[in-house]
């Protein structure tokens, strides 16, 4: 059983409306401390809404929510004292370099000596790779290091929790590559909650995901569960009898269902047909499945596989559901 001391981020029911419309929808949230979890939804889903409540910016209209296990209204500038947080589009003096910028920050938000404060700003100058440019003056920083200081401005006093709203979402691809890289770094020191209307990107680093769509929570797992679902499916493609080939499969206890499409008929010898197998035991079907259909030797295997779904698919997928679920 997970106790409620494991998860870094709770909320109960959170909701937030504007006007009539609420943009944030009874939201249940569960963030494991110590993981590095993407907050996928499209834009307008509700994210920087979410973001913003969790950090007691914005009340909420209803239901309840904790961060630290303290109350996200009455406990936020506790909670606020606590986070590293990096906003959609960060702020900065032009005419301050890096390093100043970093200094600048650690003035308000660093305790310790001088010489602390200097060694954790050129720790982590070296941790978003800026150490060539760190004497620059930011005004002719690209999008990227922009982005790239303001994960290390986030991150000054080694906070528990970094809340990054669309780290990425401006830059080009290999400029998102370098920030994820960079997320992916701070694994094992603190908990990484970001924001993401980019599945690719989710996908690459995160260990779990939580979808946001219309403000509700359509899934909230770990990538590997989200990717393994329920869809044991294998795909199969032969030449020969399909149907006789279908009639054993449904024989069989494992196979749950079967679907069969006919491509091309050029005399029963020739039939191709491929037939998508769904199965309650992935490993028997692994095992056994092509040894089962070859077993009849007027049958010829042309293509044989387990058929595999990326965050795409299942993002696609739940985000149907739930609009299939409204109608
Ligand atoms: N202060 C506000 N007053 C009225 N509506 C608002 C306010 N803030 C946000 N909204 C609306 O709430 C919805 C969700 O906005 P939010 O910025 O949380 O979405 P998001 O998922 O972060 O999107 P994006 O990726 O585009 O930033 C949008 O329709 C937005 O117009």
């Amino acid at each position: 059983m997970v106790a409620q001391s494991d998860f870094i981020i709770t909320t109960q029911n959170l909701t937030k409306t504007y006007g009539r419309k609420p943009v944030v929808d009874r939201l249940n949230l569960a963030v494991p401390r110590g993981s590095i979890c993407g907050f996928l939804g499209s834009n307008g889903a509700g994210k920087s809404t979410t973001i913003k409540l969790l950090l007691g910016l914005v009340k909420p209209s209803s239901g309840v929510g904790t961060v630290f296990g303290k109350d996200i209204v009455r406990d936020s500038i506790a909670i606020r004292e606590r986070v590293g947080f990096l906003a959609q589009a960060p702020y900065f003096y032009g005419y301050l370099t890096a390093r100043e910028t970093l200094q600048f920050v650690a003035s308000f938000f660093f305790k310790g000596s001088r010489a602390a404060i200097a060694a954790r700003i050129e720790e982590l100058i070296e941790l978003v790779g800026l150490s060539g440019k760190a004497d620059r003056p930011v005004r002719g920083f690209s999008g990227g290091e922009r982005q790239r200081l303001g994960i290390a401005q986030a991150a000054i006093n080694d906070p528990e929790l970094i809340i990054l709203d669309e780290p990425a979402a401006a830059l080009d691809p290999l400029g998102r590559r370098n920030v994820l890289q960079i997320l992916e770094r701070f694994r094992g020191q603190s908990t990484v909650f970001y924001s993401t209307h980019i599945l690719d990107d989710v996908q690459r680093v995160s260990d779990m995901v939580a979808i946001l769509e219309r403000g509700r929570l359509v899934a909230q797992d770990t990538i590997d569960q989200l990717l393994s679902g329920d869809r044991n499916l294998f795909s199969i493609t032969v030449r020969g009898d399909g149907r006789t080939v279908c009639d054993r499969l449904k024989r069989v206890p494992w196979v749950k269902k079967t679907i069969t499409t006919e491509v091309g008929v050029l005399g029963v010898e020739h039939h191709t047909t491929k037939l998508q197998v769904q199965v309650t035991n992935p490993n028997a079907a692994e095992t056994e499945l092509l040894r089962l259909v070859m077993a009849d030797p007027t049958i010829i295997v042309t293509q044989f596989g387990r058929i595999s779904y990326d965050l795409e698919d299942v993002f696609v997928d739940l985000v149907e559901r739930e609009l299939n679920h409204e109608q």
